[in-house]
């Protein structure tokens, strides 16, 4: 990276990577961006694509490297090389297919082992942005977004609801991602995303999530089978609290209660 904090006039460079499971769609966003175009075939990156793109931030003009991932496992040896000096990180999931979601943390922890003890400051100081992708595919949809808020904010990453397909929200997160990573670099902290206002916390979720899936009444309220009459008291009572419609605005809370 090149960087004069002092000079405005000066270019800056700074490395992107896009990292996530096989076919979640990080090349076409990455194209939907630069190229305004959508590809529709799926043709699997090989290794690491590379493209340039410029843009402005503020007063700068920011030259940025863009390292697009190959997601799929057998290309680890090649992306592993990739992971020094990165200062943004575009992560990337497919809001259809619930294991590219909880594949996220073995990214994260690729690239954490990936730097090591000697460079971990790298990942420290990286600022990371989540895709939630695909979005269009309303009926396939199977990881809501209250998940992938929740999961982003846990985190401190700003979240994002991406569309290649139609381009929706993936304007805005390049313009956060490069906002971000110029901030960071300039200041040396990273911005703090604000948390939306959910108005209602994960417990709710859970078991709402609980109610829904749940085999039968024990499990639905979070028992054992052996239980006392009193536990059963106990794990009602909790629950009647905790999704009453009027403490709380959680989706699905009316249902459940
Ligand atoms: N409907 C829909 N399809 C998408 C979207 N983004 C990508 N796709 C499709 O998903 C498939 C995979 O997209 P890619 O961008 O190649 O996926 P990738 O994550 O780069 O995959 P790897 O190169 O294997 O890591 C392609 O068939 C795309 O057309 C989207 O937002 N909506």
């Amino acid at each position: 990276m090149t960087l004069d904090k002092n000079d405005p006039a000066k270019v800056f460079r700074i490395k992107i990577i896009s990292m996530g499971n096989s076919d979640t769609g990080k090349s076409c966003i990455i194209k939907r961006y630069c190229e305004k175009r959508f590809v529709q075939k799926y043709l699997m990156t090989i290794g690491i694509d590379f493209g340039v793109t410029k843009v402005t931030v503020g007063d700068r003009d920011v030259k940025v490297n863009i390292f697009d991932f190959a997601g799929h496992p057998v290309f680890y040896e090649v992306r592993n090389e990739f992971y020094r000096d990165v200062q943004g990180v575009m992560l990337v999931y497919d809001v259809t297919n619930r294991a590219s979601f909880e594949s996220l943390d073995a990214w994260i922890k690729e690239m954490k082992s990936e730097l090591g003890a000697k460079h971990i400051a790298e990942f420290d100081s990286a600022y990371f942005i989540v895709c939630a992708n695909k979005v269009d595919k309303k009926q396939a949809r199977v990881v809501d977004e209250l998940e992938g808020r929740l999961w982003s904010d846990a985190r401190g990453y700003p979240y994002f609801e991406t569309s290649a397909l139609n381009g929706d929200g993936v304007s805005e997160m390049f313009k956060c991602l490069f906002d971000g990573v110029v901030e960071a670099v300039i200041s040396g902290k990273k911005p703090q995303p604000i948390p939306v206002q959910l108005g209602y916390n994960t417990e709710q979720i859970e078991a709402i999530k609980k109610l829904k899936s749940g085999r039968d009444n024990y499990e639905r309220l979070g028992i054992a089978q052996n239980c006392t009459k009193e536990d059963i008291n106990k794990a009602y009572r909790r629950l009647a609290v905790l999704l009453h419609p009027d403490k709380s605005v959680a989706p699905g809370s009316e249902e459940a209660f």
